[in-house]
């Protein structure tokens, strides 16, 4: 079996949970408005993920390329980001190249887990714990926005940080239902190791998607 879904089995179409504007909450790009494209299909397994109704592929009903870059050409937006579930279980090249020569900036949410993919002019690179992520993601990341969870991850950060290439932006991001216990230390750890940034989870004090 090959690593990636071929896209041959879904007859060219992605599986869609959900696609919706909104504001992007995390990361370099918090605060801009974006059309955001929810990929279904996960087998990573995070204990925390915030949107485990994804990780069965089967559930959400598959759309043409077509269809996905009419839903964005609905917005004012020009910012389109992809994610998941795992949107690299999928090969996004043909994705990537209809929403770029639409004049979409297209920005991908990623766990490094699957084989890369697509043409992205923005990549955040979030490797887990639950699934190892793969060399390339460590050489082309924009963005590495680690979740901390408990204390052993600030370590955990670490080791990512130094694999990764010099120009990536480094975040800390606290994980929702702990965040009342970790957000101090991370507050403590970046005013201690000013390479690294706090991003928060912003839409979801603002309570939109
Ligand atoms: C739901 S994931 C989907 C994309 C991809 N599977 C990934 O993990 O990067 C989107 C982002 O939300 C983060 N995330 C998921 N659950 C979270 C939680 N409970 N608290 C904080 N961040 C979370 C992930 O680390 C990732 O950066
Ligand atoms: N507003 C908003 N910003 C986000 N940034 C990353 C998200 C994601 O689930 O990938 C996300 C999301 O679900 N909503
Ligand atoms: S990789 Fe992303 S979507 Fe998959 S379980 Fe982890 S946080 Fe959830
Ligand atoms: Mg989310």
């Amino acid at each position: 079996m090959t690593e990636n879904k071929q896209v041959a089995e879904l007859n060219g179409k992605l599986p869609i949970m959900e696609a919706f504007y909104t504001i992007q909450g995390e990361g370099h790009f918090t605060g801009n408005s974006a059309y955001f494209v929810r990929l279904g299909g996960c087998d990573v397994g995070c204990v925390w993920c915030d949107v485990k109704d994804s990780w069965d592929a089967e559930k959400w009903p598959a759309q043409s390329i077509g269809e996905i870059v009419a839903g964005a050409k609905q917005y004012k937006s020009k910012l389109v980001v992809v994610t998941g579930g795992e949107p690299l279980m999928y090969n996004l090249d043909s994705l990537t190249e209809s929403l770029r020569s639409e004049g979409f900036h297209a920005n991908i949410e990623t766990s490094g887990a699957h084989p890369l993919s697509g043409t992205w002019d923005w990549l955040c690179f979030s490797p887990k714990k639950f699934m190892k992520p793969r060399q390339e993601f460590y050489e082309t990341a924009d963005e590495l926005k680690v979740v901390i969870y408990n204390k052993s991850d600030f370590k955990w950060a670490e080791e990512h940080a130094a694999k990764i290439r010099p120009e990536c932006l480094l975040y800390l991001q606290p994980e929702w239902d702990k965040s009342e216990k970790m957000l101090p230390e991370i507050i403590e750890y970046v005013k201690d190791n000013p390479r690294w940034k706090i991003s928060l989870q912003t839409h979801k004090f603002m309570q939109i998607p």
